[in-house]
């Protein structure tokens, strides 16, 4: 007998009827493809899901590879102190890690026991673009001796800056996991498994997640930057991550950075979790709302370029020595004033936008998971944000959440784990 509610459709299918216009189409000789059904999972315009990045190398993947659409940060803190147990911690994380991001079929267990996996993703792990980016906080440096002779040298409790409203609940921890994939279920289906594989290990302290909007390539084949939720183009003066060079002077740690050899190869991670006033903003004129941020809406150009500017153009501020054009109080000029001295302050930033519900005073929780690395805490991060203090858009945004974490170096090969630097050089002391 038909089952209840698929009958129809699966009937007109056995005769290669359509059930009406625009409701069922013709795949191919007698066949007719079925109607969609309300529970039918949505279709890919392009299956994305065999995307791969290299786990190994001499960096940590996630940091200047592009930007999938979903991203989650999560904060732990880690139960393990003694150094065999942190190493035996890490060396799960990395298999984990290694597993998830190059895909591979599910083990089958006996019934008896709880399935392997979450099964979220049915029985095969695609790779899907994912990245699981792992950083370690100052708290869990300060919990050992080892820890605080070998913390990264520029390392601190992220303090509050003058517009924060920080919620302890959503700050700091011992270690930070970014993961970013092309779908939100990749995402979460890594972090559940990292959880489940490493619970004895590993407290969650808070997690966000996030999205990328996706934007259509231009007739040129660039991609614009993303848009993020105050509708501006996000992205445009970011340092070139493809160049190899420019990286090793923003976002890695060289010899040059004078950080205890164990951390060549990483970088510091900044999170901040940044509420967007949405309502107050959708009320702001666009002449307001353009030279707060010193750029234009639609275009993403810098408001001294023509009227066929894009947001690759570069705002030259020499010419507007008295901010008649770019005000002193936007949010570009005062992030990045492009002097020769400030040079030395640039940050890769990487952020998401998220989504969370309705706040208890009516509004719409909405903002940015703002993500940056550098190689530099003080030169980067905190000078830019000291020099933002003040700034036009802060009537637009509220910091409430986040944390400073140290990314490790990268994972050599198959017989190297994550964090064995640190490892051998606590062993040497
Ligand atoms: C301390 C660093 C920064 C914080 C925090 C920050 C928050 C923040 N930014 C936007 C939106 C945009 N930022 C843009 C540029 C930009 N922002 C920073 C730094 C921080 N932003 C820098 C260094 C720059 C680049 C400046 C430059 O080189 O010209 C832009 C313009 C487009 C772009 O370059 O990406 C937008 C838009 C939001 C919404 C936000 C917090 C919620
Ligand atoms: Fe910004």
């Amino acid at each position: 007998m038909a089952q209840a509610g698929t009958s129809r459709r699966d009937l007109l299918k056995g005769l290669g009827i359509g059930v009406g216009a625009g409701v069922a189409s013709v795949i191919g000789a007698g066949q007719v493809a079925a109607a969609p059904m309300v529970g039918d999972a949505p279709k890919a315009d392009a299956d994305t899901s065999a995307q791969r990045v290299p786990f190994y190398g001499a960096h940590q993947a996630g940091i200047v590879n592009p930007r999938p659409a979903a991203g989650i940060i999560a904060s732990f803190d880690i139960v393990a102190t003694d150094l065999d147990q942190f190493e035996t911690m890490m060396k799960l994380l990395t298999a984990r890690i290694a597993f998830l991001t190059a895909g591979g079929a599910v083990a089958m267990r006996d019934p008896k026991l709880p399935p392997e996996d979450s099964g979220i993703l049915g029985p095969d792990i695609a790779p899907d673009n994912l990245t699981v980016t792992v950083g370690l906080g100052d708290s869990f440096f300060e919990k050992t001796d080892w820890g605080k002779a070998l913390k990264p040298n520029a390392l601190d409790r992220m303090t509050q800056f003058p517009n924060d409203a920080l919620d302890a609940a959503l700050c700091h921890g011992d270690l930070s996991l970014q993961f970013c994939a092309n779908t939100p279920d990749t995402a979460i289906h890594a972090l559940r498994d990292i959880m489940k594989s490493l619970s004895e290990y590993l407290v969650m302290n808070w997690m966000m997640p996030g999205d990328v909007p996706q934007a259509k390539p231009a007739a040129d084949g660039t991609t614009p930057s993303a848009r993020n939720l105050l509708g501006f183009r996000d992205g445009s003066g970011n340092p070139d991550s493809t160049d190899e060079a420019k990286m090793r002077q923003v976002v890695w740690v060289t010899p040059e950075n004078g950080e205890p050899g164990w951390a060549l190869g990483g970088s510091y991670q900044v999170v901040r979790l940044i509420r967007n006033k949405v309502e107050h903003w959708d009320r702001t004129p666009l002449q307001e709302q353009e030279r707060d941020f010193g750029r234009r809406k639609i275009s993403g150009a810098p408001l001294d370029g023509g009227p066929n500017a894009t947001e690759r153009d570069v705002p030259d501020y020499s010419k507007d020595p008295e901010g008649k054009v770019t005000s002193f109080l936007s949010h570009i000029r005062r992030a990045n004033p492009r002097t020769p001295e400030t040079e030395a302050n640039l940050i890769l930033r990487r952020p998401f936008n998220y989504t969370s519900g309705a706040l208890k005073n009516g509004q719409i929780d909405q903002g940015l998971i703002f993500i940056c690395y550098q190689a530099d805490l003080g030169m980067g991060f905190i000078t830019v944000q000291s020099r933002l203090n003040g700034e036009a858009m802060e009537e637009y945004f509220k910091p409430f959440g986040g944390g400073y974490f140290f990314v490790l170096p990268g994972v050599s090969g198959p017989g190297d784990y994550l964090g064995s630097t640190l490892v051998s050089a606590a062993r040497s002391l």
